[in-house]
């Protein structure tokens, strides 16, 4: 499984952009990855999200449905706030650049084809 960040703050989603693999570099993404065996899937994406984006954040609630990536992957989103005292996100790992968006922005970006759906769901929850 694949664990995905709507990390949302002050009415904007966090966009990162891919700096690799090159078939989906310069794509935008959640912050995010993959849940380590025998890991919890929260606790996946608070590691996660402290390696690439150098935050403390804590997953809220679960946005319905999940979206298959490259087998055998399926994404599964949380939407997501920083703690109190966290760092701002800094583009460490896996990624070149960050944007928050607003609800007016949100399809600004070139989304991974892959995560369109769960952007969608994340609109529908109508939080930014
Ligand atoms: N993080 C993230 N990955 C996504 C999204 N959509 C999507 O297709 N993917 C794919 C890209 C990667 O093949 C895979 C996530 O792996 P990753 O490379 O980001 O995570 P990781 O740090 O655990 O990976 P690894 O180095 O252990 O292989 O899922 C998304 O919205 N967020």
């Amino acid at each position: 499984m694949v664990v995905g960040a709507a990390l949302l703050d002050g009415g904007r989603l966090l966009a990162a952009r891919r700096s690799a693999p090159a078939e989906l570099a310069g794509r935008w993404e959640l912050p995010g990855g993959k849940v380590e065996p025998g890991e919890r899937p929260e606790d996946a994406l608070v590691r996660e999200l402290r390696e690439e984006l150098g935050v403390d954040a804590e997953p809220v609630r679960r946005v319905p449905g999940e979206w298959p990536l490259r087998a055998p992957y399926v994404l599964r989103v949380w939407t997501t706030r920083l703690l109190p005292g966290s760092r701002a996100p800094q583009p460490l790992e896996d990624h070149d650049e960050l944007r928050w968006l607003t609800a007016d922005e949100l399809w600004d970006v070139a989304w991974l084809d892959q995560d369109v759906a769960a952007v969608r769901e994340i609109e529908a929850l109508a939080v930014l």
